[in-house]
């Protein structure tokens, strides 16, 4: 179905189901898919980020977005569509990227290389190496 031209969310590229990262180990969690053949340079998905309260803590919540280029980060937000679904890769192996417009309160996702049908989408966090709740996906992802 074609999205609405004056839409600021539009993930209809993407679904949602049980990761390919989930095993027997990690329990079974979800992941975002391409629901579409993707190319190169495409948009995956477009959204808005709506930011969470002062105080809220992202470093011990792993489903928000760090919304701020400042270290220690205060600024976390809460993303629309399938972007809390995407699980994450190194670096230079994530098939997308998060574009963030932070004065804007929105993010574009783009493909980093063409991306087959229902192949589950990664993009690097940017807060993998540093954020407190991540720590263990950061062994995982870069040992
Ligand atoms: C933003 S959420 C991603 C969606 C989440 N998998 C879900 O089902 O809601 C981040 C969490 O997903 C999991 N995750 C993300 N990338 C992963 C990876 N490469 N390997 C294992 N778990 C991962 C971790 O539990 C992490 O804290």
């Amino acid at each position: 179905m074609a999205s609405h031209p004056d839409t600021k969310i539009d993930c209809t590229k993407v679904y949602v189901k049980k990761s390919t990262f989930s095993n027997e180990e990690t329990g079974e969690f979800d992941g975002a898919f391409a629901a579409v053949p993707i190319k190169k340079g495409e948009l995956v998905e477009k959204g808005l980020m709506r930011i969470l309260p002062d105080g809220f803590d992202g470093n011990e919540c792993p489903y928000v977005f760090t919304w701020s280029t400042e270290r220690p980060n205060k600024t976390w937000g809460m993303g629309s569509g399938c972007s809390a679904y995407y699980n994450t890769d190194k670096t230079g192996k994530a098939n997308t990227k998060m574009v963030r417009f932070f004065d804007e309160n929105r993010f574009e996702i783009y493909a980093e290389r063409d991306i087959e049908k229902d192949e589950e989408l990664t993009h690097t966090y940017i807060s993998l190496e540093w954020r407190t709740c991540f720590s263990d996906i950061n062994k995982i992802v870069n040992g």
